[in-house]
């Protein structure tokens, strides 16, 4: 049986109307260039991408979030901004790895679009040849904005036109929503193609598996060590069941595992950073997140809100983060607004 290409599957989606051929030629790019992060990514110590990354005073170099960039963050994060430079679709991109936008040069040709991506997530993962990825969220540009700046990214996760990640495992997946439902495509290393191998994933709405940094236990809040507490008492607690626990420490391979037997993966606020609502990004890593997991049945929220209703403030803002099987979501927002409501 053959199989569909991406680039037939989006050319079906442009004929069902879901998106323009400006949005289907930026997918393909956003494609191309994760099959080069991924070819970087499957050399590994057979060329020079392991490591940190070193600035050019010959310390190891920092993002503009002051976390230690390893040589494939910055290669990745070159590789997503020189395709998308010629692509022609976008206005601009922003990354982790940019402390401001870029807009696209003025010796190429703009589009209406803006693209956000974590151009390699699970970045500790690099090094010890653990499943690691890209994540990406595509915005539309305001009418008439004008020359591209922060600002105009600053649009919640439900304005999002398409979002989708790779991820560099045993195989190099793609899973992409432009708006209907959740696919995942599977990279043929022999035919250098993306092909459909799962249509329409539905995430169970119910599970037995959490995925949380359990180390951080003690610095959490009352209604989350309540929750947790909770799964860990099992069969003989008030969920009444036995949960298992699972921690990759990559989004992406954790969001994946999730996609594809359920499950609820968290990043709670904890008092080390009382200023920081969380660990992971709202803009190119919550929100791309949510936008997927909601296209496949799943729910998205920051222990509170919705994650996609969230009005960003800021290109870097950080956000807790509660997603996966449904009524585990729900449950553990319940925990969060019970102890709200008990003040
Ligand atoms: O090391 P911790 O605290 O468990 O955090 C793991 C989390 O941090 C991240 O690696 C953050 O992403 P980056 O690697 O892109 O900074 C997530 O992928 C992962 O879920
Ligand atoms: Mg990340
Ligand atoms: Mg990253």
């Amino acid at each position: 049986m053959s199989r569909m290409s991406l680039t037939r599957f989006l050319i079906e989606a442009q004929r069902e109307g879901h998106i323009n051929p400006q949005l289907r030629l930026l997918i393909e790019v956003v494609a191309r260039a994760c099959k080069r992060i991924s070819v970087a990514v499957g050399k590994g110590a057979l060329s020079d991408v392991l490591g940190d990354a070193v600035s050019g005073a010959g310390a190891s170099s920092v993002n503009v979030q002051g976390e230690a960039q390893k040589k494939l963050d910055v290669l990745s994060n070159e590789i997503l901004l020189e395709a998308n430079a010629w692509g022609g679709h976008l206005a601009a991109c922003a990354s982790e790895e940019m402390e401001h936008c870029q807009p696209i040069p003025d010796a190429f040709p703009r589009g209406n679009y803006l693209l956000l991506f974590d151009p390699l997530d699970g970045s500790s993962n690099i090094d010890v040849n653990v499943s690691i990825g890209t994540i990406f969220s595509v915005l539309r540009a305001p009418d008439g904005a004008g020359e591209p700046e922060d600002a105009h990214f600053l649009q919640p996760g439900s304005a999002q036109v398409a979002a989708g990640y790779c991820v560099y495992g045993p195989s190099t997946l793609l899973v992409l929503s432009v708006g209907h439902g959740t696919h995942v495509f599977t990279l043929d290393r022999e035919q250098g193609s993306f092909v459909l191998t799962r249509r329409d994933v539905r995430i169970p709405e119910s599970t037995r598996e959490f995925a949380i940094n359990m180390s951080n236990q003690r610095h959490w809040e009352p209604p989350m060590q309540a929750y947790v507490a909770d799964l860990l008492a099992g069969r003989e607690g008030p969920r009444g069941k036995d949960y298992n626990m699972r921690w990759i420490a990559s989004m992406v391979a954790d969001v994946h595992r999730i996609l594809t037997r359920g499950g609820i993966f968290i990043y709670p606020w904890d008092r080390r950073e009382p200023d920081r609502p969380g660990k992971l990004r709202l803009m190119y890593e919550a929100n791309p997140m949510a936008m997927l997991v909601e296209q496949a049945g799943g729910a998205a929220t920051d222990g509170r809100r919705r994650i996609l209703d969230i009005q960003p403030g800021s290109l870097h803002e950080r956000v807790a983060v509660f997603l996966g099987s449904k009524d585990e979501v729900e449950a553990a927002t319940r925990y969060h607004r019970e102890h709200d409501a008990r003040g």
